[in-house]
C-alpha cells in the first residue's frame, strides 16, 4: 500500500501513458475535460512559499435565457497536522490555525466564496486510540468556541462562507461530544451547524467511543453563495445520507473526511462522485494527509501487531459535478487547496436531460422502507 512515495494518480497518468490513450482514459475517468482556472501569480507564489499545492478548474454550465450564470468558487482545504501528536493540545491547535489562515488568504486572493476544511481539522485523527484525554481536550463549542471565533474573523475578512468540522463539545446539553460542521456566512454570523449521521465501526476507525450518530437530521444551509450541506466522511458510504442533503434542496455537498489508503483508496473517486450524478448536485471530497503517530500502541482487534499509527491518509481531495465530469484530484502526498469555479444553473440542466428527482420513486422506496424498518418485517423473496 502506497504512502507518501507515490504522488497521484493523475501523475502517473500523465507521466506513462500516450498522448491519444491519456485523454481517452481522462474521458471515462474525468468525464470532460475541465478547463483550468487562471488563477492570480500572487496566490501560486504565495501557496510554494507555504508549501502547499494550488489547483484550479471551471465547470461550465451552457447558457440559458431567463437565469443568469450562477458562479460560485469552492476551496478545499487538505492538510497534514503540522506538529506531533504529543504537543500540547493548545500548541496543536494553535499550529493548526496559523496553517489554515494562511491557506485561506491564498484561496481569499482566487475568488473563493465558500470554504471547507477537513474533518475534524483541529486535530489529530486519534480516535484510533480509544483513549479519552488528551483527544477529548480537542473539543469546542460550535456556536462560540475558539475556532468557531477564529473562523469567524476569516469569514468576515474574505467575505467568505466557512465550514468548519469539528469535534464539538454540547456543554449546554451534558457535555456530549459529536462529530460537527460548523457553517459559518460570510457575514461571520455563525448560520448553523451539522453533525455526523453514520459513524464508523471499521478498522481502527474507533469512533464510536467517542461520540454518537447525528440528531440534527439533514439540514441545508442557504447562503449568498448557494445551498450547501455537509455529509461528513463515512455518511459518503450512505446513499440515502447524501439522498436527503439533495432532497432538502443541497446544490454543493461537502465531505470532509479522514480516510486511509488500506481502507478506502479505490472507493474514493467513486462515491462522491457517484453522488453528484445520483442527486444532481455538486459534490467535494475532502481527505486529510500524512500518517500520524500517537505514542502508545494500540490493536485493530484482528489479531495482528499493535501498532502506533492509523496508515496512511492519502489527500486525493477532487469536486464533482451533476453531469459526472470531475477534477483531477490533489496529490496525495502534499497539503493544498483546490478551487472550483461552478455554475450552479447546471444541476437544474443535469436534472431536466436525466430527470432522477422526477424518476425517482421516492413515494414507493418511503412505503417499502418504513414496512423493512419494523421488527417483524419479513423480506419480500417470492419462491417456487
Ligand atoms: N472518518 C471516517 O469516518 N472514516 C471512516 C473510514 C472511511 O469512511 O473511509
Amino acid at each position: 500500500m502506497a504512502g507518501a512515495e507515490w504522488t497521484s494518480l493523475e501523475e502517473s497518468l500523465e507521466k506513462h501513458l500516450p498522448l491519444l490513450d491519456l485523454q481517452e482514459v481522462k474521458r471515462v475517468l474525468y468525464g470532460k475535460e475541465l478547463r483550468k482556472l487562471d488563477l492570480p501569480r500572487e496566490a501560486f507564489e504565495a501557496a510554494s512559499k507555504e508549501d502547499f499545492e494550488l489547483q484550479g478548474y471551471a465547470f461550465e454550465a451552457a447558457e440559458e435565457q431567463l437565469r443568469q450564470p450562477r458562479i460560485v468558487h469552492v476551496g478545499l482545504v487538505q492538510n497534514r497536522t503540522p506538529l506531533p501528536t504529543d504537543a500540547p493540545v493548545a500548541e496543536q491547535v494553535s499550529a493548526l490555525h496559523k496553517r489554515i489562515k494562511s491557506i485561506v488568504e491564498v484561496a481569499a486572493m482566487c475568488g473563493v466564496n465558500i470554504i471547507c476544511f477537513q474533518e475534524a481539522w483541529t486535530m489529530p485523527f486519534a480516535f484510533c486510540t480509544r483513549e479519552k484525554l488528551p483527544w477529548t481536550e480537542f473539543a469546542e463549542s460550535a456556536e462560540d468556541g475558539p475556532t468557531t471565533k477564529f473562523c469567524q474573523q476569516l469569514a468576515k475578512s474574505h467575505n467568505m462562507v466557512v465550514v468548519s468540522p469539528i469535534l464539538e463539545r454540547d456543554s449546554e446539553h451534558g457535555d456530549v461530544l459529536w462529530n460537527a460542521a460548523v457553517v459559518i456566512s460570510n457575514s461571520g454570523a455563525v448560520l448553523g451547524k451539522t453533525r455526523k449521521n453514520h459513524i464508523p465501526r471499521v478498522g481502527d476507525f474507533n469512533e464510536s467511543t467517542y461520540y454518537m450518530e447525528g440528531n440534527l437530521g439533514h439540514p441545508v444551509f442557504q447562503t449568498q453563495f448557494g445551498r450547501i450541506a455537509v455529509n461528513i466522511c463515512y455518511g459518503r458510504h450512505h446513499p440515502l445520507n447524501w439522498l436527503m442533503y439533495s432532497i432538502n434542496g443541497a446544490e454543493i455537498i461537502f465531505n470532509p473526511s479522514a480516510t486511509i489508503g488500506a481502507l478506502s483508496e479505490s472507493m474514493w473517486p467513486i462515491e462522491a462522485r457517484n453522488a453528484a450524478i445520483a442527486n444532481h448536485c455538486f459534490t467535494c471530497a475532502i481527505n486529510r494527509v500524512g500518517t500520524e503517530h500517537f505514542t502508545n500502541e494500540f490493536t485493530s482487534g484482528d489479531g495482528k501487531k499493535a501498532h502506533k499509527d492509523f496508515g496512511y491518509f492519502y489527500g486525493s481531495s477532487y469536486v464533482a459535478a451533476p453531469d459526472g465530469s470531475r477534477t483531477p484530484g490533489l496529490s496525495r502526498t502534499q497539503d493544498g487547496l483546490l478551487v472550483a469555479k461552478l455554475d450552479l444553473n447546471l444541476c437544474q440542466q443535469v436534472n431536466d436531460v436525466w430527470n432522477f428527482k422526477m424518476t425517482g420513486r421516492y413515494e414507493m422506496y418511503a412505503r417499502e422502507l418504513t414496512e423493512a424498518a419494523k421488527p417483524n418485517y419479513s423480506p419480500t423473496i417470492v419462491k417456487e
